[in-house]
């Protein structure tokens, strides 16, 4: 038996001696390796906390103690202390989440994925358990230096500092990269104190001497280390950025030395009031193909050989972010106004190769979407057109600079969204399932939602050359798939993808939605249902030529990679109205709930997003039966009536 698994929860922790701790440590290394392995995940970020939550758990008395992950993805080895050993369902359908997750242990409390919150957290816990009594709970949180350049974190330390009868204890874990090296003064900052010359000297020098005198020494040394170095740190202007705040600083310590950790956390235990913890890690730590991984050290993996760290996924047709990134490229190859920007994930977003081509025309902000949005307004106000490239998900951090500093001020700015729709591991705050319901309410903004890689690059030259407001683009995680040719393209655009001699249904599907709208008429034409399929390729504001269609039809059908509600199927259904086309709607998408982590396939079935649910309901509907209730699908057929008809055209 290993002793990971004679460890049920972090009680279990305290009777370890310094050897069997440092056995742990190897034992849960090696599961992550061999697990994660198998079932992708992150598994760089986790290989730098082991110590660091081995030692939180010792020091700390869960879930009495509030334990908040900041991002959350690096929660593994916290699951593993607390009851969870079996990794091997992460982030499949009905399995472990890849974060913290309520419903799965009294030891989790925030499983949203969007970084700098936890500080947030952290202020308002220790501000609830100080009004309640309840002074002898601490709360911890565990916060990546790329989440420190995330704006939330600095809002959250200046009220934080603002009060110092508080039990917070910040732990800052250091690796020095989001996926690539973290960007900014805060990360150069840290920068000079892992690197400073005194940390690494005193470091070295007195573990030599404390070696040689065996391992008594030893113990005492480890025991020290945390409280010397935090104290040592007073007079190398380490703390300087925390103890103007009024923060205690306590560090650098060596993030991988269990009990440099504990005595550092002990410390700040018994501190009493807020303390920063400075903890100096690596991503990948005790993983070689990890740690050789320039590009972000294994930051999150798909399947993988645990032995050389190779991919074991089948290299596939090209990606939505790859074709964006070479179609960017070749734009910016002819127009040097464009410029791109990035918060922390220039590889995930495809932004690296436009950096490789034109170095000085991309920006990585840090983990800061808000920051990006307005710094973009102040960019096109200079006369160029920036690209700022996200996940779909975390646009929603900054609709309030998309609003009023971009729109308002009608700059051309160009978002580009990739992870839209469900994307199925990363679990509910990752699908990229609002940006159709939050941003089509901004006046003048222009969205595009391509069906595949030709009119991916299509609309992306469209967009880039709009100056007079804010364009945005959103597609899908994964391989782009086929290309789906129309038959015919209205003036404003719009493609008509396939046609009926019957006029019974008009199905508007939005972005790669074409492929199960496609698959729809064709269920229906086997009921004897004759169905138009359009894609309008710029879906906000509805083209005009859709709203003619409409009112040549029984029945409207948008299909939809994104909530229902407010998306573009309930814009076309006022659209319709307003233009005094009363046509009745059914509008098919997600339902407006957090969706469990799965598949996206599993997901997608499961919401009903499927052709033969969509075929099932419509026609139910065209055929005059009340409609099943689906979810994800209403209809609105109350207002008006499903119109009689020849259908024939
Ligand atoms: C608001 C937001 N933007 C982007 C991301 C994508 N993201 C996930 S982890 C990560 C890097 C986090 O770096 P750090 O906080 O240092 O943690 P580490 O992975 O180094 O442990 C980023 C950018 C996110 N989760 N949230
Ligand atoms: C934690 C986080 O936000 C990212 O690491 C995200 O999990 C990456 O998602 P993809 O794997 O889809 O790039
Ligand atoms: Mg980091």
């Amino acid at each position: 038996m290993t002793l990971l698994e004679t460890i049920s929860g972090p009680r279990d922790l305290d009777a370890l001696s310094t050897e069997q701790l440092e056995q742990l440590a190897r034992e849960i290394r090696e599961y992550l390796v061999a697990s994660v392995s198998q079932t992708g995940g992150h598994l760089g970020p986790n290989l730098g906390v082991v110590e660091l939550t081995i030692a939180m758990h010792r020091v700390f008395d869960s879930p009495r103690d509030a334990i908040v992950f900041d991002t959350g993805h690096q929660s593994y080895v916290h699951k593993l202390l607390t009851g969870r050993r079996d990794l091997s369902t992460l982030r499949q359908t009905g399995g472990l989440a890849g974060y913290p997750q309520r419903s799965e242990s009294e030891h989790d409390i925030v499983e949203s994925s969007h970084a700098s919150s936890s500080l947030s957290w952290a202020d308002g816990i220790s501000k609830a358990f100080e009004m309640t009594g309840q002074h002898d709970r601490h709360v911890i949180a565990v916060v990546g230096d790329g989440a420190l350049t995330g704006g939330m974190t600095w809002e959250a330390l200046n009220n934080i500092s603002d009060d110092n009868t508080r039990k917070l204890i910040v732990i800052v874990n250091d690796n020095g990269r989001s996926y690539a090296p973290t960007i900014g003064g805060m990360a150069r900052f840290l920068n000079t104190v892992r690197t400073k010359q005194t940390y690494r000297n005193l470091h070295l020098s007195s573990r030599r001497v404390f070696d040689r005198l065996g391992e008594p020494a030893r113990a005492f040394y480890r025991g020290v280390r945390g409280g010397l170095h935090g104290f040592l740190s007073r007079f190398t202007g380490n703390e300087a950025l925390y103890s103007n705040l009024d923060i205690k600083y306590i560090g650098p310590i060596d993030g991988h030395d269990e009990h440099a950790m504990e005595a550092a956390l002990r410390q700040a235990r018994e501190y009493g009031a807020p303390v920063i913890v400075h903890a100096i890690t690596d991503k990948g730590r005790g993983y070689e193909p990890a740690l050789r991984d320039a590009a972000d050290q294994f930051h999150a993996v798909g399947q993988i050989d645990p032995e050389t760290g190779e991919s074991l996924e089948p290299a596939s047709s090209p990606s939505w972010t790859n074709v964006f990134a070479d179609e960017l490229v070749n734009l910016a190859e002819h127009n040097e106004r464009l410029v791109g920007i990035t918060a922390a994930m220039l590889r995930p977003t495809g932004l690296h190769r436009m950096a490789e081509r034109f170095p000085t025309r991309v920006f990585d902000v840090g983990i800061a979407e808000q920051h990006a949005a307005t710094s973009a307004a102040g960019l096109a106000f200079g006369g160029l057109h920036p690209v700022v490239a996200v996940y779909a998900t975390f646009i929603n951090r900054a609709f309030d600079q998309v609003l009023m500093d971009v729109a308002l001020h009608k700059a051309g700015v160009t978002f580009v969204l990739d992870r839209a729709g469900v994307t199925g591991p990363d679990g509910p705050s990752h699908h990229g399932v609002w940006d159709l319901s939050i941003l089509q309410v901004v006046p003048g903004i222009r969205i595009a939602a391509p069906r595949d890689s030709v009119r991916l690059a299509e609309e992306l030259a469209e967009a880039v050359a709009v100056d007079d407001g804010p364009t945005v683009l959103r597609f899908p995680k994964g391989t782009v798939g086929v290309d789906y040719d129309a038959v015919r393209r209205a003036d404003d655009g719009v493609d008509v993808l396939a046609e009926s001699d019957r006029n019974d249904v008009l199905i508007v599907t939005v972005g790669p939605m074409a492929g199960i709208g496609l698959a729809v008429a064709e269920r229906l034409e086997a009921q004897g249902i004759g169905a138009t399929v359009i894609d309008p390729r710029w879906v906000v504001p509805v083209p005009r030529s859709l709203i003619g269609l409409a009112a040549e039809h029984r029945i409207v059908v948008s299909i939809e990679d994104g909530i229902r509600v407010g998306g573009i199927g309930t814009r076309i259904r006022q659209d319709l109205r307003q233009a005094g086309v009363d046509t009745a709607v059914t509008e098919v998408g997600l339902p407006d709930e957090f969706l469990d982590h799965g598949s996206r396939a599993d997901i997608l079935e499961r919401v009903g997003l499927t052709p033969q649910h969509i075929a099932r309901d419509v026609t139910a509907m065209v055929l005059g039966s009340k409609l099943p209730h689906a979810r994800g699908v209403s209809t609105d057929t109350g207002s008006t009536t499903v119109r009689a008809g020849s259908g024939d055209r």
